[in-house]
């Protein structure tokens, strides 16, 4: 676990940044060079920061320079003593810098008479350097400081599978979840459906964690609440029928690692109280048994409710909520709030679904017909995609070149699925284009003359704006988006066509109520969208323009009165 090393005589700053830092894993207070650089030999690696004190009131034989026989013999030996513990913390930040250049170190000091900012840079330290007043110790300012340089030593290098993008919202939303992944506290993952919390807890939070345990994920939508428990807390043989023999929960399994509760909303209040145990005290008890067990884990947990509202209606507990560490819970935005970065996010996907399975099969099949160069094991082609033809082909690239009406079909579709609809239907894309392009090597785009160009080019490929409209179709038709901003009892069309609804339902009204006032609403918002035609309609519905009658039995039914839609038709009369 990644730690921050306190340097000081005393214990004053080590209980300061234990209160205000909770989250940080702090070791020390190292009262002295000699001590301080017995842990840098110890742990250097799990060391990401220094925080130095200046005055070190410490014993003669334990100051720096060890070899004090020459600068004592000058003047006064004790005001020469004076001067070296007062300003001790610069000649430990020298040593320091000689020996380790690039650890980060904070320098703090009560005193306001020492020459820092003219050795800051000779040390280095310019950004490091943080004086703290004796009167207004400004705790809240160091934290930031100090999470200002850990997320600097954030990794550069790719953080695995979960993309984070260009975006500087994501940069703070990566940087804050590195901190948070260091610390000891539980973490609140929100988001919507697919915008990858379960990937972030697996790919990113536990490898940032340092913990060496495991990663044990649960999802809690998909367990029985009878079972719940002795999946959670493990069960011994006996404790109800059908325990047949003793076994383990995922709490034992994600022991010294971090465990992951998706959808903890679905947790009882029962098993709230004994998660509460855990995170308070580290204890639990199995199904069945009368002792209990020590655990050491991380807690992530994921949800797509409102937690607080939960709480509010009696259906969370608050104690738990609150020892869930509500403060800092971490919203994953939507695809719809990463617009701004689409075109990246579009090529990190479409490279994705390229790469490896059926769509690796048939981009390498793809190549070998056109002569490009073809990955072998390992290997991968590079993916750029646009909205022009790039001016020159690149030897290990192939360009998807998409319609600027279809990228903008894309952009603008609401993804109710989020990333992961997003991926399949990338990935069906690359199918159904490749299989057309592999399957007819002399295919002739139909739409190639709009991208000039491109014809001669075996580098790149068009997308069919008509193979992605037959793609989103399903989903625009069924998607109700926009649910909030519908006006109460009627239907609304997005940009993709979409139909927004808001169903009003009284305690007590049945599944088909439900879904008949959706239909109701549906069909009325079709009528309006053809014009009034339910040849149209029925057309579009069912795929027989003969069927018009259907429908007008079908919204009879639903209790539609025609006449009065016809009216409310803008253009409709009366
Ligand atoms: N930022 C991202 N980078 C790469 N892939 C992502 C990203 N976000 C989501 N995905 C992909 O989207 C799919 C859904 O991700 P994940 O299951 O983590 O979402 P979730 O928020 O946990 O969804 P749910 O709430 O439905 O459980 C996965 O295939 C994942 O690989």
């Amino acid at each position: 676990m990644p730690s921050i090393l306190i340097i000081d005589d005393e214990d004053k700053y080590l209980e300061l940044c234990k209160r205000f830092m909770p989250e940080h894993d702090f070791v020390g207070p190292a009262r002295s060079y000699a001590d301080a650089a017995k842990i840098l030999a110890r742990s250097r690696r799990s060391i990401e920061l220094v925080l130095l004190d200046v005055h070190f009131d410490i014993p003669t034989e334990a100051l720096l320079p060890e070899d004090k026989g020459a600068l004592l013999a000058k003047g006064n030996p004790e005001r020469t003593l004076e001067r070296l513990r007062r300003s001790q913390g610069l000649r430990i930040l020298d040593r320091l810098r000689k020996r380790y250049p690039d650890l980060p170190v904070i320098v703090m000091t009560a005193l306001d008479d020492l020459p820092l900012e003219a050795d800051a840079e000779r040390l280095h330290a310019e950004d490091y350097t943080y004086l703290l007043d004796d009167e207004y110790l400004d705790a809240r300012a160091l934290k930031v400081q100090v999470e200002g340089i850990l997320a600097r030593a954030v990794r550069t290098e790719d953080d695995g599978p979960f993309y984070w993008g260009t975006a500087a919202a994501m940069s703070g939303l990566r940087r804050r979840l590195t901190i948070l992944a260091r610390g000891q506290l539980p973490i609140i993952i929100q988001g919507e459906t697919g915008t990858g919390k379960s990937l972030v807890a697996r790919e990113f939070i536990h490898p940032n964690s340092g913990r060496a345990g495991s990663f044990m994920a649960v999802d809690l939508s998909t367990i029985p609440s009878e079972l719940m428990g002795a999946h959670l807390f493990g069960v011994v043989k006996g404790a109800y029928t059908g325990a047949n023999t003793s076994r383990e929960g995922v709490l034992a399994k994600a022991h010294g690692g971090t465990l992951f509760l998706d959808e903890i909303g679905n947790l009882s209040l029962e098993l709230q109280k004994s998660l509460l145990l855990v995170l308070q005290e580290g204890r639990y008890r199995p199904v069945g048994s009368v002792e209990e067990r020590v655990t050491d884990v991380k807690v992530v947990v994921a949800t797509n409710e409102n937690l607080a509202q939960m709480v509010r209606e009696g259906r969370f507990r608050e104690d738990l909520y609150m020892r869930l560490n509500p403060a800092t819970a971490v919203t994953l935005p939507s695809l719809r709030q990463r617009r701004d970065d689409f075109q990246h996010l579009l090529e990190f996907f479409l490279s994705r679904v390229c790469q490896g399975g059926y769509n690796g099969d048939l981009m390498r099949q793809y190549a070998e017909q056109r002569g490009l160069w073809v990955p072998g094991e390992g290997e991968e082609l590079e993916i750029s995609v646009s909205r022009k033809v790039p001016s020159k082909p690149s030897p290990r690239r192939i360009h998807m070149l998409l319609h600027p009406n279809s990228y903008k079909l894309l952009q603008d579709f609401a993804w109710p699925g989020n990333f992961r609809q997003f991926e399949m239907v990338l990935s069906n894309l690359v199918t159904f284009t490749l299989v057309e392009l592999v399957d007819r090597v002399e295919l002739v785009e139909p739409e190639l003359d709009r991208f000039e160009g491109a014809a001669a080019r075996a580098d790149v490929i068009v997308i069919q704006p008509r193979t992605i409209r037959d793609l989103l179709r399903p989903f625009t038709e069924l998607a109700l988006v926009g649910a909030s901003e519908a006006s109460a009892g009627e239907g609304t069309r997005d940009e993709q066509g979409a139909v927004g609804m808001r169903v009003r339902v009284q305690p007590g009204d049945s599944l088909n109520a439900v879904s008949c006032e959706v239909e109701r609403q549906y069909l009325e918002s079709l009528y309006h969208h053809f014009r009034g035609d339910l040849s149209e309609v029925a057309g579009f519905l069912l795929a027989d323009g003969d069927a018009g009658r259907k429908v007008q039995l079908r919204m009879n039914q639903l209790g539609i009165k025609l006449r009065e839609l016809k009216r409310a038709r803008p253009g409709g009369g009366g």
